[in-house]
């Protein structure tokens, strides 16, 4: 599943020694004084997201509805790209999105394919494949050209000094790097992996926050007094640890990403050695097998999370849980994983996540618009039933064609500044 021969990233490299080094170069950027240096781009996206989303008014003074599905992916990829690369993709303003997503989305679906039948790109058809695409899917084309575009831009920002957080990449890849790191091909794929995942990543957990809020207006006020009390509408937000160490923030993020996990699916890890055991009857693992478990049933299964379809915040708040339910919980919520092959930007995950959450409270009031009811959730729509478990008709639904979340509309909002 290599975009270009020999192209491993972080992400896909199987030899140890090169993994390290790939993750070593990426984490590089990764520290205080890179993430302090451009946080800014995370601010200066997300006012142009709401001054456009907020251009038209109704005589209430709210907006028209937006699908944030749509409107946060395209925020997603102009703050990353502007985040990891110092570079403008405007996707919140340009026509290009409109061939970028359909094409990230089939390619999202090939992947799901290899993952199920890695043959399949074993034996070449994924190349094929690709080639085909380009000639029958219009779109395809004018995203190779878009995409080549993109990385020439994020080189050529990058090569003297860094722009963003995902510099280093471009020097490794470019043979400026002291230690070992990336090669061309390597430094192609980590840089689009780096910044295509995280904007998706994001782009799903803004939506999370604004379909659970809206459901759970006792969650929306708690959040939004904690914030309006520490904030001021216009004031800009930084990363600080008096934002970090905000306790019912955190339990909200969580909460959004145990309902509704960015990296959904099962990811796969290889037993090298025997005397492995899994599950509660410890069933042996034998070399050379794969093992993995499904994000999305994990952080809804009713042994771990008590009423695990409630949006509960709460229940990430030390005290609300007897302390061996709240460590069993605290233990079992993985979004990012855990070892050496987990996530290497949780923290700025959650970094961009509680700016945009407390940008987003401190500045607008949102509600669901009457669209909402055409996708169902909240009690309307096709396919309603009554609900049997708690928080089940309050769900925002979603697919997976690959370990990635995924969905084509909603939820519905519509916004109001608050001053
Ligand atoms: C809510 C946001 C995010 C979630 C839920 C998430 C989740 C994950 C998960 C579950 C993995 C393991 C995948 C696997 O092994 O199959 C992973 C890997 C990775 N993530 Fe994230 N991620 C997020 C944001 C980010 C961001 C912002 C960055 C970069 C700044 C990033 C960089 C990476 C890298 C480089 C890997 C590969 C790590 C390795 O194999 O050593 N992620 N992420």
């Amino acid at each position: 599943m290599i975009p270009l021969d020999d192209g491993w990233s972080t992400m896909t490299s199987i030899d140890k020694t090169l993994h390290k080094n790939l993750r070593q170069t990426l984490r590089s950027g990764l520290g205080n004084d890179y993430l302090k240096r451009f946080e800014p781009a995370i601010l200066r996206q997300l006012k142009k997201y709401y001054a456009e989303l907020t251009k038209d008014k109704k005589p209430d003074g709210w907006s028209n509805a937006v699908n944030m599905r749509k409107w946060n992916l395209y925020l997603g990829f102009d703050t990353m790209s502007d985040f990891g690369f110092g570079i403008s993709t405007n996707l919140l303003f340009d026509s290009a999105r409109d061939f970028i997503f359909p094409t990230l989305h089939v390619h999202e679906k090939k992947m799901g394919l290899y993952e199920q039948l890695p043959t399949l790109n074993k034996l070449g058809i994924g190349k094929v494949i690709a080639k085909v695409l380009l000639k029958v899917f219009p779109q395809a084309k004018r995203f190779a050209e878009w995409y080549e575009s993109f990385l020439n831009k994020a080189v050529a920002a990058n090569t003297t000094e860094s722009r963003g957080i995902f510099g280093p990449v471009i020097q490794s890849g470019l043979g400026q790097a002291k230690t070992p790191g990336h090669n061309k091909a390597q430094m192609i794929a980590e840089g689009s992996f780096s910044v295509f995942s995280s904007a998706d990543a994001y782009s799903i957990t803004l939506s999370g926050l604004f379909h659970y809020l809206s459901h759970y207006p006792e969650a929306y006020e708690r959040l939004a007094a904690e914030l309006r009390g520490m904030y001021k509408p216009g004031e800009d937000i930084v990363w600080d640890s008096r934002l970090e160490s905000n306790v019912y923030l955190r339990a909200v993020i969580n909460e959004v990403m145990r309902l509704l996990p960015p990296a959904c699916g099962v990811h796969w890890r290889e037993c090298e050695k025997s005397g492995v055991f899994v599950g509660p009857n410890r069933v042996a693992v034998t070399p050379g097998s794969d093992v993995g478990v499904s994000v999305f049933a994990l952080c809804r299964d009713g042994r771990i999370f008590r009423d695990p379809l409630r949006f509960w915040p709460e229940r990430w708040v030390p005290g609300t849980l007897v302390e061996e339910e709240f460590a069993t919980a605290r233990k079992m919520f993985v979004p990012f994983l855990i070892g050496p092959r987990n996530c290497a930007g949780s923290h700025v995950a959650v970094m961009i996540a509680s700016i945009t959450y407390a940008y987003t409270l401190v500045n607008y009031d949102f509600r669901f618009g009457p669209e909402q009811q055409k996708i169902g959730g909240g009690g309307g729509g096709p396919g309603y039933r009554s609900p049997v478990e708690e928080g089940e008709d309050k769900e925002l639904k979603f697919e997976s064609h690959y370990s990635i979340a995924g969905w084509d509309n909603g939820p519905f909002i519509e916004l109001k500044a608050t001053q």
